[in-house]
């Protein structure tokens, strides 16, 4: 095995669960509830953004019975790093989002620079309501937009860095099925 591999696996080994699959479910399914009471009438567009929130929005989303429509987006300020930078916008909303109610979709809401810049984007593109959907939200008190929160999360993480669920260390590991604090020297 070469020895990136090697590093990947032992970063997984060496990591704390955070939220295992069985706490992460019964969290999706309080999501769904609420946004079924919310959303089921009013032909919402979710807006997924990518990469991190396609694991979340994929496993969530066939729970909502109602009509809906799907779009993504991606902007990036991390790039496998640890450390966020400068917002790269790389694919913009394809759907045409005015007068259309608009949940964003993502993994994870931390400083919540993404996030205030997804918003705003949709308000400037004349969207009809605009709420944020996040499957885990970081407690500390360096968020863009004082006391930042998302409209819907059901899930909390420390100020550590995370990974699993969609949300990457190194551009990997997005594929665990549960959600870890990464235990390395960043
Ligand atoms: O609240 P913030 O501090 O802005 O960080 C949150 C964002 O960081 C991650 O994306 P990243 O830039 O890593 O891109 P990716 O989804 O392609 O991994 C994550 O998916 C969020 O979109
Ligand atoms: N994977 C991952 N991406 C992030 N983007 C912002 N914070 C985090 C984090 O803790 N983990």
């Amino acid at each position: 095995m070469s020895t990136q591999l090697q590093r990947l696996n032992q970063v997984k080994a060496d990591a704390i669960l955070l939220h295992d699959k069985v706490k992460i479910d019964s969290a999706l399914a309080r999501l769904s509830e609420f946004l079924t009471q919310d959303y089921a009438d009013k032909d919402p567009v979710f807006l997924v953004v990518m990469n991190g929130g396609f694991i979340f929005a994929g496993n969530l989303l066939p729970k909502l019975n109602f009509p809906l429509q799907i779009d993504y987006c991606h902007a990036t300020r991390y790039r496998g790093d640890t450390q966020g930078s400068q917002l790269e916008w790389k694919v913009e909303p394809h759907t045409n989002l005015a007068n259309r109610h608009v949940v964003i979709v993502d993994d994870i809401l931390d400083e919540g620079h993404t996030l205030n810049a997804i918003i705003q984007d949709c308000i400037k593109r004349q969207a009809a309501s605009v709420k944020t959907l996040v499957l885990v939200e970081k407690i500390h008190e360096r968020k863009a937009v004082h006391n930042m929160k998302a409209d819907y999360c059901e899930l909390t993480t420390p100020d550590e860095y995370v990974f699993g669920y969609g949300m990457d260390y190194n551009h990997y590991w997005r594929n665990c099925e549960a959600i870890y604090i990464l235990n390395q020297p960043c």
